[in-house]
């Protein structure tokens, strides 16, 4: 059995020297993607992966650099590639504000009679800390985390043991107790602010408080462009690369 995740971007929401952060699950049978930004389809497009061979779409939260592709594959998957479905993996109330308060202003479309999210993906609501079956060789599990007050937003566990923070406020009690304590997850990708005071992600400052044991299961994402000067100051964590194909199968 091959389960892979290939980052299709590493960067911040600002970043210009790297795509928004997202990531594609591959496994023997399924591509499913991890969040969807502005510059999702153009990293897509130079892996040469077509849209139709997305199996899935999961997504954490509603900022743009993790939702703003999401129109762009609609209307595609609708006028380029024969009114093709893919299935969007969301919890219920996301789904309802991804509609509401992202999507609905441009995919809404009166002639056609489109007003709502199912009429362009599958919707696949998935409950909170339930794991999801999507194929024999893949499971997927959504836990609600803090990431801007009052906003729903997701982690999401793959098969139990790898960790894919999204964008999320450090959570040290998390990562040690349930992370690696109660799964044992062999593979954390962790959203990582690299200077400044936190405020809505994790900084690298607070990352490098985790014991080193704990470090090495870690990749560094979404950081901003000035990632190359730290090299050689994040302890035992490695920075992801974009387009980087890590093996979690284990
Ligand atoms: O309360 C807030 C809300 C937002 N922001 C910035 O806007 C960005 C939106 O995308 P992001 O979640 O990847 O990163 C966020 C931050 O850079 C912030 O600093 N404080
Ligand atoms: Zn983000
Ligand atoms: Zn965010």
């Amino acid at each position: 059995m091959s389960l892979q995740i290939q980052m299709l971007g590493t960067g911040s929401a600002f970043a210009k020297n790297y795509y928004n952060t997202s990531a594609l699950i591959r496994s023997t049978d399924v591509n499913i993607l991890i969040d969807c930004g502005a510059t999702t389809p153009r990293s897509l497009a130079e892996i040469g992966l077509e849209l139709d061979q997305i199996d899935g779409i999961l997504i954490s939260h509603i900022h743009a650099d993790h939702v703003g592709g999401l129109e762009e594959v609609a209307f595609r998957l609708f006028y380029q590639y024969n009114q093709k479905r893919t299935k969007l993996y969301v919890t219920e109330a996301l789904a309802q504000t991804l509609w509401e308060n992202t999507l609905k202003g441009g995919l809404s479309n009166p002639t056609e009679g489109f007003n709502q999210l199912g009429d362009y993906f599958d919707l696949v609501y998935l409950e909170e800390y339930v794991p999801y079956v999507i194929d024999t060789n893949l499971t997927i599990e959504v836990i609600p985390t803090l990431h801007i007050n009052q906003k729903l937003n997701y982690s999401i566990f793959i098969n139990h043991r790898t960790f894919y923070s999204a964008d999320i406020q450090f959570n040290k009690e998390l990562l040690i107790q349930e992370v690696v304590h109660t799964r044992n997850c062999h593979t954390i990708l962790h959203d990582c602010q690299l200077s400044g005071s936190g405020f809505v992600h994790t900084t690298l400052g607070e990352l490098l408080t985790l014991p080193a044991e704990i470090q090495k299961r870690i990749y560094l994402m979404h950081y901003d462009d000035d990632m190359p000067s730290y090299y050689g100051q994040t302890g035992e964590m490695t920075f992801v690369q974009q387009h980087a194909l890590i093996d979690i199968s284990g």
